[in-house]
């Protein structure tokens, strides 16, 4: 069994990792961190896990997540750089949902992030952490840095154009539209009901955090820096993220998008490219670690609409970061991972 330890579970990512782990025939459990919780029965917080975990909130201790194989950080901004490199240090595999291992460029991690880096040295050695485009280097990685939710629906609804030098990386358009749990469980004015529902709204235009994320994935995919703007919004809905991504071909001819599509994500096992003139819906991933993508050209002209939807909760964090887990401990990758998303 693969013993595993949690860092912030009382929150939304960490309390899904828990819902995903609970159907994970290889991993027990160990250690489950809350500050504000400690000593609650984490199926008295969370009445969706009684029966499957028998665990209470403990404050986080770096003497008893060593003694885990793994530990994931579904923690804010910060956290795992001041606790991973003693648990690297003692041989524990480590998987943070964060960002503080995600920029290669620790001055422009600062830079959007608004702290100093602590352990620069680690985020050299860590892995980014989207299967697929780093399968093989996860799983020999001791450090991964999950990618973020905006970025694994934008990344994987661009790469295969840029991989294949079809369009323009110089005029790259992502707008992307997040539910509320994006935004985690702590208490904020924004995430109030009477704030966010029944309306909707673009946040971030001047800048987002996830800009030098996507940027820095899409780039190593075109093999030269891209040009992009990305515009997220808040929609009143709880999970889901839908991003409609815009790129403008090289060469109007045919360019057989749809195969190339299929082609890219055949062997993957969370990626569906749906027929053509298809329309993803985010309840259509609702719980699932599956990403649905469709590719248009509308009216045939020089534009190629990308549509992508995953549940920011899971192939946006949590199943995502079981996924790794899979590859890291050589289990089959879809493990625990065979939900099928809730409809309606
Ligand atoms: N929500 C989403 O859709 C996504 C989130 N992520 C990322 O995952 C991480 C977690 O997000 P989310 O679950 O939404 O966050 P929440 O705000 O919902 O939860 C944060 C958790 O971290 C714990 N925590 C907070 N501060 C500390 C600290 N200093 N030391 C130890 N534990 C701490 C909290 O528990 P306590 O304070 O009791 O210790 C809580 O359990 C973030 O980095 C986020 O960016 C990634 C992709 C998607
Ligand atoms: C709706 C909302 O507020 N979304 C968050 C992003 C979600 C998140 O936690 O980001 P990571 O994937 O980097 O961890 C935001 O815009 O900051």
């Amino acid at each position: 069994m693969i013993k595993v330890g949690i860092v912030g579970g009382t929150g939304y990512t960490g309390v899904e990792l828990l819902r995903i782990l609970a159907n994970h025939p290889q991993v027990k459990v160990e250690v489950i961190t809350s500050r504000s919780e400690e000593g609650i029965a984490v199926a008295d917080m969370f009445p969706n896990l009684r029966g499957h975990f028998d665990l209470a909130f403990t404050v986080p201790d770096v003497e008893r997540l060593a003694q885990c194989d793994v530990v994931f950080f579904a923690t804010p901004h910060g956290v795992a750089m001041s606790l991973a490199p003693e648990l690297i240090a003692r041989g524990v595999k480590v998987i943070d949902l964060g960002a503080d291992f995600r920029i290669k460029d620790v001055a422009v991690w600062e830079d959007w992030y608004k702290m100093s880096h602590t352990c620069p040295d680690l985020v050299a050695q860590a892995v980014y952490g989207l299967p697929e485009v780093n399968r093989e280097a996860i799983a020999s990685a001791q450090l991964i840095a999950c990618a973020g939710c905006y970025p694994t629906a934008t990344q994987l609804g661009f790469l295969p154009l840029l991989e294949a030098g079809l369009v323009d990386h110089r005029r790259l358009i992502a707008d992307c539209k997040s539910g509320v749990s994006g935004a985690g469980r702590g208490a904020s004015v924004g995430s109030l009901l009477c704030e966010s529902s029944e309306s909707f709204k673009a946040y971030g235009v001047a800048g987002h955090r996830h800009l030098p994320e996507i940027r820095q994935g899409l780039s190593l995919a075109a093999g030269k820096p891209v040009g992009l703007t990305f515009v997220p919004h808040l929609t009143p809905m709880i999970r889901g993220i839908h991003a409609t991504l815009y790129a403008t071909l090289k060469d109007p001819v045919d360019q057989g998008l749809q195969t190339l599509f299929a082609e890219r994500y055949a062997h993957e096992p969370f990626v569906d490219v749906m027929p053509a003139g298809s329309h993803p819906e985010t309840r259509s991933v609702k719980g699932s670690n599956v990403c649905r993508i469709s590719v248009h050209r509308p009216q045939n002209d020089d534009t190629v609409v990308v549509l992508s939807v995953i549940d920011n909760l899971v192939k946006g964090a949590s199943g995502q970061a079981v996924q790794i887990m899979n590859l890291m401990f050589e289990r089959p990758e879809n493990e625990g991972l065979q939900q099928v998303a809730l409809m309606p």
